[in-house]
């Protein structure tokens, strides 16, 4: 992914920034669509995972509709031609602004979260004399397996509904007359890498499915969510996920109906291998116990491994030539921010390094820019591009 003459390119700019491998991104999305289409489902791409505007205007190329968490999320899928037939609107905290916004832009559904948020949305959409078309964002209480603080659909989390309050919502179904229920609403996690996970999901999904109809709904959507997860240890040689054997898992475990549409929603799987977070070592600091490497990028343009102790693979492009055998050395390598935790990782193998050598952190394109801050008043960080 990085050849000499990238690394050349890269030497000479400015530092830090995002580096873009968009043939990476492009070879993700078109596995992704081949993969999905084969079974007729419909994929929404998480927005929320990354908003820079190329790699919307590239997603929204290949056909993808848009899973969006805010308002602002929503005039940006718009803005980027994401069709409002193909947006969805989630999000645990909708306010009233953004619920107007929505209606006003007529977009395919709202994944409401709560029974009070059906009120709401119901009284709101009356008042414009429209009707809103809903999904139940459903808390199945499904293990996700993957870290704690990225796990979704338990009982202990704030998302969703939980099955025991659906009698409820039958009854604001019923009840709320701008309100038009299109289906049922999942997802219960990031970094999902264990296929039994998704397996068991769609055994609940059948379950509450069942459940609707027992009571007369008809459900036209099914939207399983997203959390598909990617290989943060080998960016390299499994820069893909595998969409085969996720979509194919609810091909066979899920009961679809006929004339019910699948969606789903991915974020991360389908960008996060196409960026790096490429920084320069300002300092080599050898202390008595532990050696650092003080970077220019810290916590403020990719604060995931200080949030989750998530691992990103840090390369030293500058030595990247050399050879397999040479002396490797133990660094810690932190940024430049006033907390003890903006380490991106301790103890790390890398050759021996020195002041301005160009630093990679890979697998850095979903929840990274994103997720930057101006924090210590520092630059918002800049993205660059494999193709100019
Ligand atoms: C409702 C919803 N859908 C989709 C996603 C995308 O998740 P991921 O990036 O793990 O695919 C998220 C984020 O976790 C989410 O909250
Ligand atoms: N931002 C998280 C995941 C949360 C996904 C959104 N619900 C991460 O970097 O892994």
């Amino acid at each position: 992914m990085f050849d000499k003459n990238t690394i050349a390119r890269l030497q000479s700019l400015e530092t830090p920034f995002y580096y873009y491998h968009l043939d990476v991104l492009r070879k993700t999305l078109e596995a992704c669509k081949a993969a999905s289409s084969k079974h007729g489902f419909h994929v929404h791409y998480a927005m929320k995972a990354n908003f820079n505007p190329l790699v919307l205007d590239i997603i929204r190329e290949y056909g993808f509709g848009a899973d969006c968490v805010s308002g602002n999320e929503v005039k940006a899928a718009i803005a980027h031609g994401f069709g409002k037939e193909n947006i969805v609107f989630a999000g645990v905290g909708k306010s009233d602004k953004e619920i107007n916004l929505a209606l006003d832009e007529d977009i395919f559904c709202f994944n409401a979260e709560s029974v009070q948020e059906l009120h709401v949305i119901d009284e709101l959409a009356k008042a414009k004399n429209k009707v809103a078309k809903i999904a139940i964002r459903i808390n199945p209480n499904v293990d996700a397996h993957t870290h704690h603080f990225i796990t979704t659909g338990l009982d202990e989390n704030k998302f969703g509904i939980n099955t025991w309050q659906l009698p409820e919502v039958a009854t604001a179904l019923r009840n709320c007359a701008n309100l038009q229920f299109l289906g049922i609403h999942f997802h219960i996690g990031s970094q999902i890498t264990d296929m039994e996970v998704y397996k068991n999901l769609c055994t609940r999904i059948n379950e509450i499915q069942d459940w609707f109809e027992d009571r007369g709904f008809t459900i036209k959507v099914l939207n399983t969510g997203g959390g598909l997860g990617i290989d943060y240890q080998n960016p390299d040689t499994n820069s893909i996920s595998d969409f085969e054997s996720y979509f194919k898992v609810f091909k066979q475990f899920l009961n679809v109906k006929p004339g019910q549409e699948v969606h789903f929603e991915l974020g991360r799987a389908l960008v996060g291998q196409s960026a790096s977070l490429i920084s320069r070592v300002l300092y080599v600091k050898n202390g008595q116990k532990k050696n650092f490497l003080v970077l220019d990028a810290g916590m403020t343009e990719l604060i995931r491994p200080m949030l989750y102790q998530a691992y990103h693979l840090i390369e030293n492009l500058s030595r990247k030539s050399e050879s397999k055998d040479s002396q490797s050395y133990k660094y810690d390598v932190v940024g430049p921010i006033c907390e003890s935790t903006d380490c991106f990782q301790k103890d790390v193998d890398l050759p021996e390094s020195f002041r301005g050598d160009l630093i990679a952190v890979r697998t850095a394109g979903a929840y990274g820019e994103v997720m930057a801050s101006s924090y210590n008043l520092r630059d918002r960080v800049a993205s660059i591009y494999s193709e100019e």
